[in-house]
């Protein structure tokens, strides 16, 4: 087990938004949270980073509480990948470099530009190499926030709809990568995900987060008609589309 979140609880003033969240994540799965807008999905990721603090509850990440941890130590372990990312007048390049601050001691590294230049060329961004980040389009700078994040070398990425940028092929191709890095190198994802059909297809668990809460946990069993009308409100049918399981809205819904 790499992620283990227990009874969480968290509060914007007074308003409730994560009430008991419970669950677990095994090394090297590819897990995507569904919900609705608001669902508390951000939230959430954001609790597992110690970007916000629970009121209550305890998250560990390869048994270490990440309340205890400073944000070196964690950062060494977690990457982030946020909703929103501005660019500056870093080349690509350095940004993608940036990703090794947790592990620079005093100077760059051999393996530090190494690391940056293998990710560079697996997400395809050579060509922008020495191009500003604020002079990318709104998917190539998704792609380097992402290509950062595995620069870290973490153990877990936590990202927050990574796609949303991203044209079809970009799409399959950042979440191929997850789920390749995920088989290779043992890293976890945990993903949050609006595109159902694209979570479908390359996790291996799935949490629907409803009203604070857990609402199914599991397999792509849980991605069925019913879950789906009690989360989204939606009617949908499941067809399998050559072995893919595909959920279709119905007419009208
Ligand atoms: N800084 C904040 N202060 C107060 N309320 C907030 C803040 N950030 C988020 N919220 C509220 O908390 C709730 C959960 O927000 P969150 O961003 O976690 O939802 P989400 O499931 O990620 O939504 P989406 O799918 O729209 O990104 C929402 O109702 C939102 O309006």
């Amino acid at each position: 087990m790499i992620v283990s979140v227990e009874g969480v609880e968290f509060k914007y003033k007074s308003t409730e938004i994560l009430k008991d969240v419970k669950f677990e994540v095994e090394k090297g799965e590819v897990v995507s949270i569904l919900g609705i807008n608001g669902a508390g999905k951000s939230t959430l990721i954001k609790c597992i980073n110690k970007i916000l603090p629970p009121k209550k509850g305890t998250i560990t990440v390869e048994n270490l509480d990440v309340n205890k941890m400073d944000r070196l130590d964690l950062a060494k372990k977690v990457g982030y990948v946020p909703q929103r990312s501005n660019g500056n007048y870093m080349t690509v390049f350095d940004a993608l470099l940036l990703g090794r601050k947790p592990h620079i001691k005093w100077e760059i590294s051999k393996k530090d530009i190494e690391i940056t230049e293998n990710v560079l060329k697996l997400l395809d961004l050579e060509k922008y190499a020495l191009r500003n980040t604020n002079e990318l389009s709104g998917g190539e700078l998704q792609k380097v926030i992402i290509g950062r994040a595995l620069v870290q070398e973490p153990k877990l990425i936590l990202l927050d709809e990574p796609t949303n940028n991203l044209d079809l092929k970009n799409q399959l191709e950042v979440m191929r990568i997850l789920k390749d890095v995920s088989v290779s190198q043992n890293i976890t994802s945990i993903i949050v995900m609006h595109d159902i059909n694209l979570a479908l297809r390359y996790s291996d668990k799935f949490l629907m987060l409803k009203d604070g809460k857990i609402f199914a946990e599991g397999g792509k069993e849980i991605i069925n008609s019913q879950n789906i009308m009690e989360v989204y409100g939606v009617n949908t049918y499941v067809h399998n589309l050559n072995g893919h399981l595909t959920i279709v809205p119905e007419e009208g819904y």
